[in-house]
Parts: structure tokens; C-alpha cells; sequence
């Protein structure tokens, strides 16, 4: 049976109502959109080119607000806190982003790429705090093995792959709610992709993630859930395996059979 997916019980996120224009006055990127998104599981955000993916997971850590005449309508819930109530610094520590190609800061230490989030908010960690850290986030994302011995080399003298689970790692160092990753494996190979898929599965275990992504293989093969946005509109809303085998809307159909995208 289909369960309504509408109906996540205790959701780390409920976006309400959610409108979003990068103009006053210009069109909607993201138009009334409302969702539950599940604790401790992947979230997949599907549809074509220019339908709002970005815009709506900018939205949810306020990324979005760096563009300077942005209106947002509605509201999004942290586990029950308004979003739009909370400091944006208290908020980005508890949902971290990953975007589409690997960012480390390029001056920093490996080591201080992951602990880059307290650097940056004036957090002073003590020396036994910061190791515990960079090696608790190194192993969440399974590299530590890797870098354990170069720890103190640039994070640009790593592989793509390995830079883009340095970024999650840096993502994790706050121990975040929830993580944000905009078409993480775009710019990897295939290889690399398989790992990131891979390390996104067992996250799943401790964290919420919302993973937007073009490639609706990659939503088929790891999420538990998927949105199907479409010009703005969230068309469709539900359990992956039930989305891809049985979709609702004809514009949800059109896409995952390739008639468009
Ligand atoms: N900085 C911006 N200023 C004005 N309009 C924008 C801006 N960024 C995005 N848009 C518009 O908002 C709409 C949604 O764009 P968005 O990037 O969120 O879509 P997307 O689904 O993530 O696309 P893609 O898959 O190509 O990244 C599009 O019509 C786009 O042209």
C-alpha cells in the first residue's frame, strides 16, 4: 500500500507555504511549496534545469538571502524552531551545505579545511578538541585512512573525490541536523561517485539529508524519498521507490521516462 507521504511523522524540516522570488514583483522560482522532510533518511529533489531545486535548498539554511532583493514567502521549521527566527550562524551550524564541486579553501590545511566553520566563527578550540574533531569528521567520511599522515597539507592537493568528502567532512564538524548537498557527485567520475553514494547511505544513519540532484539514477539508487519539482511547483511528493514506479502526475511520468529534462 502507499503510504502518504505527507504524513513523516516528527519531521526534522516542514517547509510551509514556501515562496521565493529573486525579484519583488518577478516570478516565482519556488511557488507554494509545502513538505515534510523525514528524519534520518535521504531526501532526493529531482526536475529539469531552471524548476527551483537550488533555490528551495538555498532556502533552507538561507543561503539564499546573499542574493540581495530575494522575497520569501511561508515558513520552514527546524525541529519546531522558525527558521527565519534563528541567527543565520546558529542556523548554518545546524544544517551544513555541500555544493556541486569539491571547495576546500584552498590555503588551509587539510586539517583546517574541517575545522574551518569554527575558525570562521571565532570558535577557539582547544588542541586535544580540534584533533578529536578533524579525526571524528575525517572518519564520518571515511578519508581518515587516507590523510591521517598529511593532515597538514593543502585540501587542494587531494584527489576530486577525496576534496568533496573533505567538504562533507567540513560539513559534519558541527555535527549538523541536517545536511544540504547541491549535485554533490557532478563534477566526479564514476568511481568517485560510487564512494560519495556510498558515505551518503551510512550518514543517513545519524543525519537528515536533502540531496538535490539531476541525475535521477542517482535518486533511484540511494534515497528514500523524492521530491519532483517542475517550473517552481513541487508536483510530486513521495516515497522513491513509489515515485519511480508509480508516478502520479503525468509531468512527473514525462520526466523519469526521459520525455524531458
Ligand atoms: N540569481 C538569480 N537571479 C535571478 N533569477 C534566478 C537566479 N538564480 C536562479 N534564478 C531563476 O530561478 C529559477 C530557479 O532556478 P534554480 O537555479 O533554483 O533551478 P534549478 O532547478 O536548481 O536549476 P539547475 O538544475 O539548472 O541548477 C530559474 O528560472 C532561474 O532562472
Amino acid at each position: 500500500m502507499n503510504e502518504n507521504i505527507t504524513e513523516v511523522k516528527n519531521p526534522v524540516l516542514s517547509i510551509q507555504d514556501l515562496s521565493i522570488a529573486y525579484d519583488k514583483g518577478g516570478k516565482y522560482a519556488v511557488k507554494n511549496v509545502s513538505v515534510d522532510v523525514k528524519r534520518d533518511a535521504i531526501t532526493a529533489i529531482m526536475g529539469p534545469s531552471g524548476c527551483g531545486k537550488s533555490t528551495l535548498l538555498r532556502a533552507i539554511n538561507r543561503m539564499h538571502e546573499l542574493y540581495p532583493n530575494i522575497v520569501t514567502e511561508g515558513k520552514i521549521m527546524l525541529n519546531d524552531e522558525d527558521v527565519y527566527g534563528m541567527s543565520t550562524i546558529k542556523l548554518r551550524r545546524k544544517i551544513g551545505m555541500v555544493f556541486q564541486r569539491p571547495n576546500p579553501f584552498p590555503t588551509m590545511s587539510i586539517a583546517d579545511n574541517v575545522i574551518a566553520g569554527y575558525k570562521l566563527n571565532g570558535i577557539r578550540l582547544k588542541k586535544s578538541e580540534k584533533e578529536e574533531i578533524v579525526e571524528t569528521s575525517l572518519r564520518d567520511v571515511a578519508l581518515w585512512d587516507e590523510v591521517r599522515e598529511s593532515l597538514f597539507k593543502k585540501g587542494t592537493f587531494l584527489s576530486g573525490g577525496q576534496q568533496q568528502r573533505l567538504c562533507i567532512a567540513r560539513a559534519l564538524a558541527f555535527k549538523p541536523d541536517v545536511i544540504l548537498l547541491d549535485e554533490p557527485t557532478s563534477a566526479l567520475d564514476p568511481v568517485a561517485t560510487a564512494r560519495v553514494e556510498d558515505l551518503l547511505v551510512e550518514l543517513k544513519k545519524n543525519y537528515t539529508i536533502v540531496l538535490v540532484t539531476h541525475n535521477m539514477s542517482q535518486a533511484a539508487r540511494i534515497s528514500d524519498n523524492a521530491m519532483f519539482m517542475y517550473l517552481g511547483e513541487l508536483v510530486e511528493y513521495d516515497k522513491t521507490k513509489t515515485m519511480f514506479t508509480n508516478p502520479k502526475d503525468p509531468r512527473t511520468e514525462g520526466y523519469l521516462t526521459g520525455k524531458f529534462g
